[in-house]
């Protein structure tokens, strides 16, 4: 493989180091990009077209929960662009001289990437909405009354915003971008697939049901396939023959407290609390939160979407609730509810 051009790896926030492994396994095209067919298919359309008018791409929202490749398309679309990758994340921009000292580098029809752009401050943010529209930039120089605006032409770039929270984007933000692309959760198939090209990319082909299992219990999220493949990689090598069967990886994911349907310790946990001490619900986000010691932020981006996709939960007007496979799957019995309260909490 190519030494990707050096651009293309801006340093990494603190956080991304510690995931340095992840980017050995990160596609680099769009044609190796498994899933998010129909969002593939128009961010197809819409990179030829704007390489064609040799224009810079209109602007694109990526929003949906942690881990199903946001960053990785941000970077594709750049490569694919044939432009620079410029990347920095919301609460990183402090004041608006750091996001218009970022506006003002960029080359013609760059791709600026803002990760986490639900967390920008107000002040910076308004810095962002000219430049979005018009590629202008107003500066204001000085204070009180000698303070002067000067407006200062950019070239035409791409932002590419990444938010795991789509309800916490201001209105005009959100307005402003004309692709807004909602990320799902993959199927086992693809993970099936990422799974097995990845295994081979770490020198450990995995065979077709070893790969399978893996891909069963990865939370329909790619970083976590590849983290669990890491994981069963190393007893593959410790305990069997360097291959990736059903068998060692079933031994190590059960070991590593990942169960059949893929959650872990803390899915497991909101899960038995609700059951256990709230008689299945409903119960408040709020009070789910503190009983669990946990931020309601990590609750709702990082363990809910999952159990919600899967029907384990249910979001009602009254709050949360375990849904009748969370149940069964905690080996318990669901408690009997009356036609009438089922239709006061779900409608008809
Ligand atoms: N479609 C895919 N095919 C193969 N690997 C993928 C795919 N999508 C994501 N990945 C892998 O999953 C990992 C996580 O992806 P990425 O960092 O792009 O997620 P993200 O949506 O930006 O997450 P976060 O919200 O936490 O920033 C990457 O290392 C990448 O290797
Ligand atoms: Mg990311």
């Amino acid at each position: 493989m190519s030494e990707p051009d050096p651009t293309l790896r801006p340093d990494p926030r603190p956080e991304d180091k510690a995931m340095d492994q992840d980017r050995a396994l990160r596609p680099e095209r769009l044609t190796d990009f498994i899933g998010q067919a129909e969002a593939r298919a128009n961010l197809r359309i819409f990179i030829e077209s704007a390489r064609r008018r040799g224009e810079a791409m209109d602007h694109v929202l990526f929003h949906g929960p942690p881990g199903l490749g946001k960053t990785t398309l941000a970077q594709i679309m750049a490569r694919e662009l044939g432009v620079n990758f410029r990347m920095t994340s919301g609460p990183v921009l402090a004041k608006a001289g750091d996001l218009a000292a970022i506006l003002t580098n960029l080359e013609r029809n760059d791709v600026l990437f803002i990760d986490e752009i639900h967390r920008l401050n107000p002040v910076v943010e308004e810095v962002l909405y000219p430049a979005m529209e018009d590629f202008e930039l107003d500066l204001v120089i000085g204070e009180g009354p000698a303070a002067r605006t000067v407006r200062i032409e950019l070239q035409p770039f791409t932002l590419v915003g990444a938010t795991t929270r789509l309800g916490l984007l201001t209105t005009p933000l959100r307005d402003r971008f004309g692709i807004p692309t909602r990320l799902q959760f993959y199927t086992v198939d693809e993970l099936h697939e990422i799974v097995t090209r990845n295994a081979i990319k770490l020198g450990t082909p995995a065979d077709n049901d070893g790969a399978r299992e893996i891909a069963k219990r990865a939370r329909g999220t790619p970083r976590i396939a590849g983290r669990l493949l890491r994981r069963v990689v190393d007893f593959a090598v410790v305990e069997g023959d360097g291959r990736i069967t059903r068998e060692i990886a079933d031994n190590a994911l059960t070991r590593l407290g990942v169960d059949h349907l893929g959650l872990d310790g803390a899915d497991r946990r909101y899960l038995g609390l609700m059951a256990e001490h709230y008689g299945g619900g409903p119960v408040g986000i709020e009070t789910m939160a503190a009983a669990l010691s946990e931020s309601r932020d990590a609750l709702e981006e990082v363990i809910e979407p999952f159990l919600l996709q899967q029907g384990l939960i249910q979001r009602t007007p009254r709050g949360r609730m375990l849904g009748k496979k969370a149940w069964r799957h905690l080996g318990l019995d669901a408690p009997e509810v009356g036609e009438k309260a089922q239709t006061d909490l779900f409608g008809k």
